[in-house]
């Protein structure tokens, strides 16, 4: 028997301008998945979930339908099919759920990218962690029905990770400026990321697509230049924000504070209900952090929240 044990951490997807098509990883907090493998076949499924812990209860035991297990299957039967590399064992996961679901923070993503950093190194690394990020993205599918990458390809290779092109899949690994900081705010409330996909619109005017291209051009440039005003400039999200701010109770003010308080700018993390901003000094993003939970609590929601203030992760998905 053998055992590794994996972790992941949460993700921003969209960061503002690009939705779907940028996210990035904050070092903590994350999911961990330990895995073990033994030689003998248990059940008919070559993965099987033995627990899960910090969910109450309300993350699926079946392993087609929890990400952290589908994504291992995912990966299994890859090998097989085109590597050659036939799997006659079997491998139990447990799951130490760390990230609040339905938050904004990629928690989906990251189960799945724990379970198959730990599933990678079980196996001897057959695997780059570009291959890794097809499988996470399965899981995804699983998760909420869409099959997007910002949260999944940031949690397996950390930094942030700008999607050129879905098919073929082509990543672009940006590291992040050095004083760049996230303060991240969980308000204690959930939104669905099916739910809030479906209130956005198919299609949008070519007027609206411009202003979120040249934001999105230009914020890429600020994170390779370590432009921090240039980064603040470019924090904005003319298509999704305005159809979701609606869905968070307090989103107006949050962001409000956070900017009063100096942060370079603020948008909300991936589907929400979390919300993030950035900062070029980890004293401003801790007063930014604080006056976004303040701003929670004082408004007409007057929801409790939970904050973290962290530099972006550079080492994505790894072995604990
Ligand atoms: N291991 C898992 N961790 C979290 N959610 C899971 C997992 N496996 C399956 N799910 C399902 O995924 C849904 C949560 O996904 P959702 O995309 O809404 O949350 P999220 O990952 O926090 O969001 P976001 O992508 O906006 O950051 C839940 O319905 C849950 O049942
Ligand atoms: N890009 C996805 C991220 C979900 O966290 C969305 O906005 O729906």
């Amino acid at each position: 028997m053998k055992t590794v044990r994996g972790f992941a951490s949460a993700t921003v997807g969209n960061v503002a301008c690009g939705f779907d098509v940028l996210g990035f990883a904050i070092k903590e907090p994350g999911d961990e998945v330990i895995l073990t493998l033994s030689e003998r076949k248990h059940s008919s499924c070559p993965v099987t979930i033995s627990s899960i812990s910090g969910d109450e209860g309300k993350l699926p035991l079946d392993p087609k339908k929890n990400t952290s297990s589908f994504v291992v299957l995912k990966f299994l039967e890859h090998l097989r099919a085109q590597k050659g590399i036939a799997f006659n064992g079997h491998i139990s996961l447990e799951l130490k759920k760390h990230l609040p679901l339905s938050s904004g923070m990629g928690s989906s993503a990251a189960s799945a990218a724990a379970a198959l950093a730990a599933a990678n190194e079980l196996l001897g690394q057959p695997c780059t962690k570009m291959e890794l990020v097809h499988f996470a993205i399965e899981g995804e599918r699983v998760a909420c029905g869409s099959a997007h990458a910002d949260n999944a390809a940031p949690a397996i290779l950390g930094n942030f990770v700008l999607i050129r092109s879905y098919t073929p899949l082509d990543l672009i690994v940006i590291p992040p400026p050095d004083e760049l900081y996230c303060s991240l705010v969980h308000p204690h409330t959930e939104l669905r990321t099916s739910f809030a996909r479906s209130v956005l619109p198919n299609e949008i005017p070519l007027k609206m697509a411009t202003q979120q291209w040249g934001n999105v051009g230009a914020l890429v440039a600020g994170l390779l230049t370590a432009d921090y005003p240039l980064i603040g400039r470019s924090l904005i999200d003319v298509v999704a924000e305005p159809k979701r701010a609606p869905l968070i109770p307090g989103f107006f003010e949050v962001k409000e504070a956070a900017q009063r308080a100096g942060a370079l700018g603020c948008s909300i993390a991936g589907s929400g209900p979390s919300i993030f901003a950035f900062s070029s000094s980890p004293d401003t993003a801790r007063e930014a952090g604080i006056a976004m939970q303040e701003a929670f609590l004082t408004s007409k929601a007057k929801l409790p929240s939970d904050m973290w203030v962290s530099p972006i992760c550079r080492e994505g998905a790894r072995i604990l």
